[in-house]
């Protein structure tokens, strides 16, 4: 039997971030080309001979006229189309100059983040969609026995550090308990713009409207499919290669992979480091969180290496 070699392609494209925040511009594939009439990051395959960012400079000039400002790795996606593998490095775009247009005719449009959603991509996306509306932070709740200054603690880190996403971990509560203050938890960070995911049980989010659930390695491997529809969202904790390629099997819309460092909390388990980390991340099937003794300093670094950012309990729990 003869193997088909697919034809391997390098492409660059561009999350171009509105000034304030909300929306991401898209184009419209022209109807006469692969993937025509879906929507799309604007960039294009690389040359042989140039960089990422490189080739990304040409193509939004060429696509669009503008010239990247400031751009940031969001992450790299690996994806087989039934004829090609594709290589996807994607980067946020935050400052450009010149007024974006369609230079090859194509539709172009400003989208708030929300509505993305709304729009059919090619099937390589979607990982970039949630990598897109994920912020670079992951805030880890820590111990605190006392309600009261667990809700503080929280207030602190949304207000102060501006945390846009919270996972709310406590092991040893009983259910009870813990759902009344994942309730109080989840009114506090609506009012500041954040999500909260429950670490736990999928079940626990019929009895808190939380934005979604966080798994345990153990979790993740047990289970088939993913547990909850996509109107919320799943992550969950891995450790290795076999975990990532579950949470990619089951659709996890993104992921902790730790540890990175040794922490105190685990001084017993080898760190992975972020060589390593590093492979992992790039064929791994969503935005990945480093986690374990990361602080927010680790973040720039954490993106260069493909990761979302970073996750952490310590540096947000004051
Ligand atoms: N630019 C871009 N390409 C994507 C995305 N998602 C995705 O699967 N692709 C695929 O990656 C390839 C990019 O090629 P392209 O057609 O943009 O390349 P190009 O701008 O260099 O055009 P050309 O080869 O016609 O000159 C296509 O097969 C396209 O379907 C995306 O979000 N943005
Ligand atoms: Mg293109």
């Amino acid at each position: 039997m003869n193997a088909m070699v697919k034809r391997r392609v390098h492409v660059a494209a561009a999350a171009i971030i509105s000034a304030d925040g909300r929306e991401v511009l898209i184009a419209r594939r022209p109807s006469n080309v692969d993937h025509g009439g879906l929507w799309e990051f604007p960039g294009g395959k690389l040359a042989p001979y140039e960089t990422g960012l490189g080739g990304l400079k040409r193509e939004l000039h060429e696509e669009l006229g503008v010239e990247i400002r400031c751009a940031q790795p969001l992450i790299r996606i690996h994806h087989e189309y039934a004829e090609k593998h594709i290589l996807l490095d994607v980067w946020q775009v935050h400052a450009f100059s010149g007024e974006p247009f369609g230079r090859e005719g194509q539709a172009v449009r400003w989208v708030p983040m929300e509505e993305l959603v709304k729009y059919p991509f090619p099937a390589a996306n979607l990982p970039i969609l949630r990598a897109v509306m994920l912020p670079t932070e992951y805030l880890i709740t820590g111990d605190e026995d006392d309600e009261n200054h667990f809700l503080e603690r929280l207030e602190r880190a949304l207000t102060e550090d501006r945390v846009k996403l919270v996972q709310y971990r406590d092991k040893a509560l009983e259910e009870a308990t813990y759902l009344a203050r994942a309730e109080k938890a989840l009114a506090l960070c609506r009012q500041h713009g954040a999500r909260l995911l429950l670490n736990g049980n999928p079940a626990l989010l019929e009895h808190v409207d939380a934005d979604g659930i966080h798994l345990t390695s153990e979790r993740l491997m047990s289970l088939e499919r993913r547990p909850i529809n996509d109107g919320k969202w799943v992550s969950a904790s891995t450790h290795d290669r076999e975990q990532l390629r579950q949470a990619g099997r089951i659709g996890c819309d993104f992921v902790t992979l730790s540890p990175l460092r040794t922490t105190p909390s685990h001084p017993q388990v080898a760190p992975i480091g972020w060589h390593e980390f590093q492979q992992l991340v790039e064929h791994a099937a969503m935005p990945v969180f480093a986690l374990g003794g990361m602080t927010r300093h680790d973040a720039d670094h954490a993106r260069g290496v493909g990761a979302q950012g970073i996750a952490s309990i310590r540096d947000f729990w004051r």
